[in-house]
C-alpha cells in the first residue's frame, strides 16, 4: 500500500473512531470519557488531513507541521484525559491544551523544530512518555479494580505497540539523522508510522467502547444485587457471597458465621404510622447496624424487615458481644417522627458453620431458628444455635 493510501486510511479510522464514541456518548449518555476519546479521534482525523493536504501541494508552515503536529500530540492527551476521567481522577484537560500550544510555539522557536530530525527527535519522546502515563495509569488502576482486567488490556495493547514502534523509530532517527530526508528514509517512516497510528486507531476505538460497556455491565449488576432502599446487598447476591465464605470455612481457612435480625412488630409499626415511617424504619436500623459493623461487609436484606450480616474470621463470643450491643443501641435510638419517639426493637439470632454441614444454608436455617427462639422468649432477645438446639444469650457471654 502506498503511503497516500495508507494516509487516507489513517483518516478514515480516526473519523469512524471520532464517530463511533461519539455516538456511543449519545446513546448512553453519561460517561464523559466517551467524549474525550471522540475528540481525540477528531484531532487524529484533523491531523491527519492536513498530513493529506501536503500530496496537493505545499502547505502553510502553521498548518503543518505546526498545527498538525499539536493536534497529534493533543489527541493522544485525549486519550490519557479520558482515562484518567474514567477512572474517577481529574482529567486534566488543562494540562493537555497547554502542553499542545507549548508545542505549537516551539515550532517558532529558531533552531528548534525547524528541521525534520529536530521534530521528530522532540515529539517522538514527547509521545513515548503520554503512552507510558496511559499505561502506569491503567497498571495501576488494574490492581485496585480486578474487575477491568479484560477490559483494559486492549487499550494497555495499543499503547505498549504505539510506544514500541515509537520507541523503534527514535533509535533509527537517532543513529542515522539524515534517514528522514532521503527519500527511502521518508517512506520508511511515513509508512511505518501511518500503519502504526491505523492499527492503534482501531484498537484504541474497541477498547474505549469495550472499557464503557464493561463499566456499565458492571454498574448494572451492582444495582441488580442491591437493595435500593437500605443500599444492603439483596437475595440475589446472597448465594454467591455465602457459598465462597461457606467454602473458604470449610477448608479450615476462617469461621464463618451468620446473624440474623428481624425487627419486632414491624406489621403493627406500618399499621400504626403507615409504610412510609415503616421504611424509615428499615433505613433507621440498617444505618444502626452498619455503623456498629467493624469489619463485615457482608450486609444483606435477606426480606422485608429481615436482615443477614455474614462474618468470616469473626469469634462467636465477639459476635455476640457485637450483637447485643446493635440491639441494645437500636433500643435506645427510638425513631423520631412527627414529634413522636417511637421505640424499636429487634431480635437476633447467630449460628456457626459445623463440620458435618453440607450447604451454607444449613447454617441460615439455625441462624433462622435461633431467630425465633428470641421472638418466643419475648423479642428484643439474642439467641445462638450451638448445632443442638437455639439458645438464648445473657447480655455477657458465657461461653
Ligand atoms: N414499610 C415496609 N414494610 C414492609 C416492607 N417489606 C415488608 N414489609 C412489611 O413487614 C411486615 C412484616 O410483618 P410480620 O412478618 O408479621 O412480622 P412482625 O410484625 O415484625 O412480627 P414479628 O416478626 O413476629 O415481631 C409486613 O406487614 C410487611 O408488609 C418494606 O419494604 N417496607
Amino acid at each position: 500500500m502506498d503511503a497516500y493510501t495508507l494516509q487516507v486510511s489513517t483518516a478514515m479510522a480516526s473519523a469512524i473512531m471520532f464517530l463511533t464514541l461519539l455516538s456511543l456518548y449519545l446513546s448512553s449518555n453519561r460517561n464523559r470519557c466517551l467524549v474525550d476519546w471522540s475528540l481525540s479521534g477528531l484531532f487524529f482525523f484533523i491531523s491527519n488531513c492536513i498530513g493529506l493536504l501536503s500530496y496537493y501541494g505545499p502547505v502553510p508552515y502553521i498548518l503543518g507541521p505546526a498545527l498538525a503536529n499539536m493536534l497529534y500530540l493533543l489527541a493522544h492527551l485525549a486519550i490519557w484525559v479520558g482515562i484518567r476521567r474514567h477512572l474517577g481522577l481529574l482529567p486534566r484537560w488543562d494540562v493537555a491544551i497547554l502542553a499542545s500550544l507549548a508545542l505549537f510555539i516551539c515550532h517558532y522557536v529558531p533552531g528548534l523544530l525547524d528541521t525534520i530530525t529536530n521534530r521528530l527527535l522532540i515529539i517522538y519522546p514527547l509521545l513515548m512518555v503520554i503512552n507510558l502515563s496511559v499505561l502506569w495509569v491503567l497498571i495501576r488502576a488494574v490492581s485496585k479494580a480486578p474487575d477491568y482486567h479484560i477490559a483494559y488490556f486492549p487499550l494497555m495493547f495499543a499503547e505498549v505497540i504505539f510506544f514500541t514502534q515509537q520507541f523503534v523509530r527514535f533509535l533509527v532517527v537517532v543513529f542515522d539523522q539524515q534517514l528522514p530526508l532521503t527519500k527511502a528514509g521518508d517512506e520508511f517512516l511515513q509508512t511505518s508510522g501511518s500503519l502504526a497510528v491505523l492499527a492503534f486507531l482501531s484498537l484504541v476505538n474497541m477498547a474505549c467502547g469495550l472499557i464503557v460497556f464493561r463499566k456499565q455491565e458492571i454498574a448494572l449488576r451492582k444495582a441488580s444485587h442491591t437493595d435500593q432502599l437500605t443500599g444492603w446487598m439483596n437475595r440475589g447476591a446472597l448465594d454467591t457471597v455465602a457459598s465462597e465464605a461457606f467454602d473458604a470455612g470449610k477448608q479450615g481457612n476462617s469461621d464463618f458465621c451468620i446473624v440474623m435480625i428481624d425487627i419486632d412488630h414491624f406489621k403493627k409499626i406500618n399499621d400504626d404510622f403507615g409504610h412510609q415511617f415503616g421504611d424509615m424504619a428499615l433505613k433507621h436500623v440498617t444505618k444502626l447496624a452498619q455503623e456498629s459493623m467493624r469489619t463485615s461487609d457482608h450486609l444483606f436484606r435477606y426480606g422485608g424487615e429481615e436482615f443477614l450480616l455474614l462474618f468470616s474470621g469473626e469469634d462467636v463470643v465477639n459476635l455476640h458481644l457485637l450483637s447485643q450491643r446493635l440491639k441494645q443501641r437500636i433500643e435506645n435510638s427510638p425513631l423520631e417522627f412527627k414529634g413522636h419517639s417511637i421505640p424499636l426493637t429487634v431480635s437476633i439470632g447467630i449460628a456457626k458453620q459445623e463440620r458435618d454441614d453440607p450447604h451454607w444454608e444449613e447454617l441460615l436455617h439455625r441462624a433462622d431458628l435461633a431467630l425465633y427462639h428470641s421472638k418466643r422468649q419475648g423479642r428484643n432477645q439474642v439467641s445462638f444455635h450451638d448445632g443442638d438446639a437455639p439458645i438464648l444469650l445473657e447480655a455477657r457471654p458465657s461461653f
